[in-house]
């Protein structure tokens, strides 16, 4: 049971690399904060410069309150968790589970107690003579779990523990881990790129971009108010559509935000038109959330986008419809995955069309831009970031009755708008 404080640590390789980038980060006592990112992005290094087999290049690591730099890993009081799992393959999982208390000194009949107390915790009693290789993935992710509680650290730190499992595996181990380091009541910092394991699993989330901490928040703060354009763009499936508006103050009326061939119109008396007020005559990037816009008939009036169904992907549980709507997206990049491929535009389905027409020598489609086309004199995330044909993304019923190529018209919920500037930072417009 320990507090964690990082106090602007970063850590340059001798390469040069810049791997952590001024991270400030508090973990209170007993919490489950997870880091999330993409891979390189410097979580992993940020577990090692806590666990203490890494040593941070400038700033401070504070454990229980006191300075941690340069203090051995086992005097820090910390069990890591791995990927890989890391049993000894030579021992048996009785062995392996007691090895930590081995190593500390502890006699033979408390030892046997312990691991015995920590296996039938984990249900891996029967088990115990094995060896590693005569175990299950998860069987062995167990034993790997067992050995660092059988300590009782006062932190837990764990590196995509479960990444190496099967999907079905990985969804009950990460209910029984968060239910089992929640009963323990020790602090643990959890590393994943998974970002459904990210938001079922902690109270609080941190999101890592390229070393830099982009958000930390529960997760529904940072799902439902994220910092900046790249946690808006890495949380959440479908994507969450990024749009590039124009800004045009109607004094007195409204605020338009010009998305192409069509507007979308904040009334002047909302606390947000005031924030996105500030932007007339500018550009800035206006975000919404599939599940914030609704199939309406094709006349209906009131916030309604129209477009024609540009393709469908079918879920089982949901289709999604991506409309094109005559705005342009911003693609932000590294978000990386499947999902961001077809929510934002190229996906593998545009890809195979586009090679399908070459084929079939007929004309390519309007595809994405290949460069990134910038704004003229602009620097920030509207000049910087890729720009395409939007493909709004739409949540419908499983086997809709619609077809790529039919009309369709969405509500947009204006109060579920997010606002992003030209740096990437969201404008805010007052919590809702
Ligand atoms: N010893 C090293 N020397 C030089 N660069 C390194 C070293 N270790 C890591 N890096 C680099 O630092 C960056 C951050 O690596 P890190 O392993 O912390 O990322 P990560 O977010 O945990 O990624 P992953 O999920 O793939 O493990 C990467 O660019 C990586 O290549």
């Amino acid at each position: 049971m320990t507090t964690v404080a990082l106090k602007d640590v970063s850590k340059v390789f001798s390469d040069g690399t810049v791997a952590v980038d001024k991270v400030s980060l508090d973990v209170a006592d007993g919490e489950f904060m997870v880091l999330l990112g993409p891979s390189g992005c410097g979580k992993s290094t940020v577990l090692r410069i806590i666990a203490g087999l890494e040593e941070p290049s400038s700033g401070a690591v504070l454990l229980g309150g006191e300075v941690a730099n340069g203090l051995p890993p086992r005097e820090r009081g910390v069990a890591m968790v791995f990927q890989d799992f890391a049993l000894y393959p030579h021992m048996t999982v009785g062995d392996n589970i007691a090895f930590p208390l081995r190593l500390s000194g502890l006699e033979q009949d408390s030892r046997t107690e312990r691991v015995s107390d920590v296996a039938s915790v984990l249900g891996i009693g029967d088990v115990l003579g094995r060896r590693p290789n005569q175990l299950s993935g998860g069987q062995r992710q167990r034993v790997a779990m067992g050995r660092a509680i059988v300590r009782r650290p006062g932190l837990f730190l764990m590196d995509e523990p479960l990444s190496n499992l099967d999907s079905g595996l990985r969804a009950e181990l990460r209910a029984e881990i968060s239910a089992l380091v929640r009963e323990m009541g020790v602090s643990t910092i959890y590393v994943t790129h998974d970002q459904a394991e990210a938001l079922t699993m902690a109270d609080r989330v941190a999101i890592m971009r390229k070393g830099v901490l982009q958000d930390v928040g529960t997760p529904t703060q940072v799902y439902g108010r994220p910092a900046t354009l790249y946690v808006a763009a890495f949380l959440g499936s479908p994507r969450m559509n990024l749009l590039e508006a124009a800004v045009y103050v109607h004094l007195d009326r409204y605020v338009e935000l010009a998305l192409g061939e069509q507007s979308l119109y904040l009334p002047w008396d909302n606390i947000r038109s005031r924030a996105v007020a500030h932007y007339h005559g500018e550009r800035i990037v206006v975000g919404v959330r599939a599940e914030a816009l609704t199939p309406v008939a094709l006349d209906a009036p009131g916030d309604v986008v129209r477009g024609r169904i540009r393709y469908l992907e079918h879920h089982g549980h949901e289709s999604l419809a991506f409309l094109d709507i005559g705005a342009t997206a911003i693609i932000v990049d590294e978000v990386g995955g499947p999902v961001t491929e077809s929510a934002t535009g190229d996906g593998a389905m545009r890809r195979l069309s586009r090679f399908a027409r070459r084929l079939a020598g007929r004309p390519a489609e309007p595809g994405p831009d290949a460069e990134p086309h910038p704004i003229a004199g602009r620097t920030g995330v509207l000049g910087r970031h890729q720009r395409r044909p939007a493909e709004l993304a739409i949540r419908l019923a499983p086997y809709p009755a619609v077809r790529a190529g039919d009309p369709l018209a969405v509500s947009v919920r204006m109060d579920a708008l997010h606002f992003f500037d030209d740096r990437g930072d969201r404008i805010d417009v007052g919590w809702r």
